[in-house]
């Protein structure tokens, strides 16, 4: 087992170091180097051995254009075949040259190297040990064994003698045997029995057609020295049986354990079988490592390989150009409002530090000993009163520093431009799957965090606040750290103007129905299609994941760029899909339910496929945030809302009601709450970057999601034929009479089904005229009084 871990361990760091060097094209020129120095060299020293003595003269002459050697290779194979054959190896130095040999056909035709390595140490080994044996058995023949056979036999034998060197080249030998012959006792003497067997039988048969009673004789003797006397009755019958042939025995070897025993073990010590499946489990790998040494690995951004990112220039500046400017004055009057008002309240300050951000001042403080926290909190809208400015924000404690934080607004903010964090190497050098720059922190750091771990994100904010802002800045650092075969966006716009400008790199990072038109769905009745279409996509996925033995997108995608998932078994390169929903509520008010349950599937289980959701809402209540959304959306982003309660619901706490609005805003992934100031992009902006792609080379069509039938949304009947009904329509149909509720939802729920298959018995039930039409988020009109009705209709159709 050990020796088994060891192999790819040893393998693959060669592998890789030959594979991160060489080009193709050099292992080509490297490898053809090799063999033919292999060939230069074989002739050279298999020259040497006749020409040695004629060229001895000429080894001091290298130099000297006038002196030639006899050698095939002239003065070069005189020196090389003394410096290697003579002061070497000796004759064993042959190895050597198809040592050489070998190496160059493995680089010239892009054979695995895994055996390479193998072959070099058994081969160091034969040249070691052949020069020592012809050192030791041809001493007077010196070439045979070269210097070092020569040289290490005197010092070996100054230790352990004659016999001690005999002995040991007897140990090496047994150690090539049994380790690369696989030689083992057992196989020698059972190989010896059969060939003795077999010749004896032979001459038994030979002898036999021609002298039947001598053959008789010979086994007589031969029967009394190995049968007990008891058989001494009849030899001749035994004999008969035994005489005709040697299986006879056979059986009564079975009885006879340790034979049968040693014989299959024997067997299975050689083998074949195992060999074999080795062999087997080594060929996928070597396809693999051949195609990823022919062609690289799979690159999916080939396709378009001329694609270029945005670049900086696209963005705007927003007239701030260096940091930010310090107001020394502002700060100053902030910290003697704050000090004073604290005293007033009597509570003494120990210590105070002033963090600058974009937007707004935090103010640390440490307060004196013995002062509550709780009293500070208490105190909260006092402060903000006395402080007499928008968007006070009291932090008590601070999470993990102890202090208390109050954070003022600046009275000139600075713009955090798109073009700043883009720029900034925290999200240049980000290796983050879907890495987006929100916007910096109060510290005015560079604020950059992966879509991909969040997994979906909820972003929610009062009319006017920065909301469709933040969107625009996601979809902006995707664009500028994506390529469009790694990422694809299905965007739902209800308000059919905020995401419009995307539509112009639909054929580059847009996603859509098959059937439809627009990529950009502004149509709700069509949100409703394109998420169940989206649960089919992330069913299938899971499928591809299951038969690739791999748990999520990441290591799909690894396996797949690294040639190890077939694209003729329907695997794929697996693009991450971000779903960006600009108002969800004005959804969940038309479809409710709908909507509700894809998105939820989708956010519970979709994250490790790389299907991951932004849903953004004007109206944080309840009835929109539901607590089945709001459990599987970890992370929030609240921009300044009206009230506390819509602060809650959204964070869980207070305070994005005490925000200043234009990108002032909240992130939580979890716990801790950090205040940010999004990065702003503006229209113009987006729409240069758009057209920047746009223009450039793009796949045929937008992404194509799979093919979702559900419910007819313009309304109009469907003809279905009534032998193309689902197995369970009956029933369906029998449920939806019983309730007197025409929703897929019921017939899911009651019949165990899928959302795609309800969906269809619901349209062939509209078409058999038991329930109505679509009628957005209300339930379908059933059409069908009682199951007396329902067994007339169902009874005139089958007439
Ligand atoms: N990060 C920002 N920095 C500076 N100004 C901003 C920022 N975000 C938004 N603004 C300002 O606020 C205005 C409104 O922003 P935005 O259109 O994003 O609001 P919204 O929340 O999407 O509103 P609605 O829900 O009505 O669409 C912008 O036109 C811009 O002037």
């Amino acid at each position: 087992m050990a020796k088994k871990s060891k192999k790819p361990r040893s393998a693959t760091p060669t592998k890789k170091s030959f594979t991160l060097k060489l080009s193709k094209k050099n292992k080509v020129i490297l490898g053809g180097l090799l063999m033919l120095l292999g060939i230069a060299l074989f002739f050279s020293f298999l020259s040497f051995y006749f020409t040695w003595q004629d060229d001895q003269s000429v080894l001091s002459e290298f130099a000297n254009r006038n002196e030639q050697a006899q050698n095939l290779l002239n003065k070069f194979g005189a020196n090389v075949g003394h410096l290697i054959v003579y002061q070497g190896f000796g004759i064993s130095s042959i190895i050597l040259t198809f040592l050489l040999f070998i190496s160059g056909l493995h680089l010239f035709f892009s054979i695995s190297k895994k055996g390479l390595l193998r072959k070099w140490i058994w081969g160091l080994v034969f040249i070691i040990w052949f020069s020592i044996a012809f050192g030791f058995f041809a001493k007077s023949t010196p070439l045979l064994g070269g210097m070092v056979g020569y040289e290490l036999n005197d010092f070996l034998q100054d230790y352990g003698g004659k016999v001690g060197v005999f002995l040991m080249l007897l140990f090496g030998l047994i150690v090539i045997l049994v380790r690369l012959f696989q030689f083992s006792p057992d196989s020698a003497v059972s190989y010896i029995n059969k060939k003795g067997k077999s010749l004896a039988s032979e001459l038994k048969s030979n002898s036999s057609t021609k002298k039947a009673p001598t053959a008789i004789k010979i086994k007589e003797e031969k029967e009394e020295e190995i049968i007990t006397p008891k058989e001494e009755e009849g030899p001749i019958i035994i004999d008969a049986y035994t005489h005709k042939k040697d299986i006879p025995p056979l059986p009564k070897e079975e009885g006879d354990d340790s034979f049968q025993v040693n014989v299959g073990t024997e067997e299975d010590t050689i083998s074949m079988e195992v060999e074999k499946i080795k062999e087997e489990t080594e060929e996928t790998d070597n396809i693999a490592d051949r195609l990823v040494d022919d062609f690289g690995e799979f690159d999916p951004t080939l396709e378009l390989g001329n694609y270029k990112f945005p670049t900086l220039d696209l963005l705007d500046p927003h007239g701030v150009t260096g940091g930010i400017t310090i107001n020394q004055e502002e700060l100053e009057e902030n910290k003697n409002k704050i000090v004073e008002t604290l005293k007033n309240y009597k509570i003494g300050i120990a210590q105070i530090k002033a963090t600058i951000g974009p937007t707004v001042t935090l103010y640390e403080i440490v307060p004196d000993a013995g002062v509550r926290i709780s009293k500070i909190k208490n105190l909260e809208d006092d402060i903000a009163l006395s402080l007499a400015a928008l968007g006070i924000r009291i932090i008590a404690p601070i999470p993990g520093k102890g202090t208390i934080g109050i954070e003022v607004p600046n009275k000139n903010a600075t713009i955090v431009s798109m073009r700043s964090v883009i720029a900034s190497s925290k999200f240049q050098k980000a290796e983050m799957q879907l890495p987006i720059a929100f916007g910096k922190t109060i510290s005015n750091e560079t604020f950059v965090v992966d879509l991909a771990k969040m997994p979906h994100l909820l972003m929610a904010g009062a009319t006017g606040q920065g909301k469709s802002v933040g969107l625009n800045a996601v979809l902006t650092s995707l664009l500028y750290k994506k390529h469009p075969a790694e990422v694809k966006f299905v965007l739902i716009d209800p308000k059919k103007v905020e995401l419009t400008l995307f539509n112009k790199i639909e054929r580059h990072y847009l996603a859509k129905l098959p059937d439809s038109e627009e990529a950009i769905i502004t149509d709700n009745a069509k949100v409703i299609n394109t998420l169940n279409s989206l649960c089919i996509e992330m069913d299938n996925r899971y499928e591809l994941l299951k038969v690739a033995m791999v748990r999520n997108i990441k290591e799909y995608n690894a396996k797949f760029k690294a040639r190890k998932l077939n694209p003729n078994d329907g695997h794929m390169f697996l693009p991450y899909i971000v779903l960006v929903i600009d108002e969800f509520a004005d959804l969940i008010m038309t479809a409710g339910k709908e909507v509700e349950t894809p998105i939820a599937r989708l956010a519970q289980l979709a994250r490790a496929i790389g299907i991951h959701l932004i849903i953004a809402t004007q109206r944080p209540s309840v009835n929109v945030i539901t607590g089945i959304i709001k459990a599987n959306f970890p992370a929030r982003i609240a921009f300044r809302v009206t009230s506390k309660i819509d602060s809650r619901t959204i964070l869980d706490t207070q305070g994005a009601d005490q925000l200043i609005g234009r990108g002032d805003m909240l992130f939580t992934q979890g716990n801790e709450v950090t205040r940010i100031q999004c990065a702003f992009v503006d229209t113009p902006e987006v729409a240069k970057i758009t057209d920047f792609i746009g223009s450039q080379r793009a796949y045929p069509d937008a992404h194509l999601l799979p093919e979702y039938v559900g419910n007819d949304e313009s309304g109009t009947s469907i003809d279905y034929n009534v032998s193309e009904r689902d197995s369970k329509f009956r029933e369906a149909a029998e449920v939806i009479v019983i309730a007197q509720q025409g929703s897929a939802s019921l017939i899911q729920r009651k019949l165990k089904l899928g959302y795609n298959r309800a969906g269809r018995i619901i349209d062939q039930l509209e078409a058999a005229g038991i329930v109505g039409q679509f009628e957005g988020s209300k339930a379908r009109q059933v059409l069908v009084q009682d199951m007396a009705a329902l067994d007339q209709l169902l009874g005139d159709e089958a007439q």
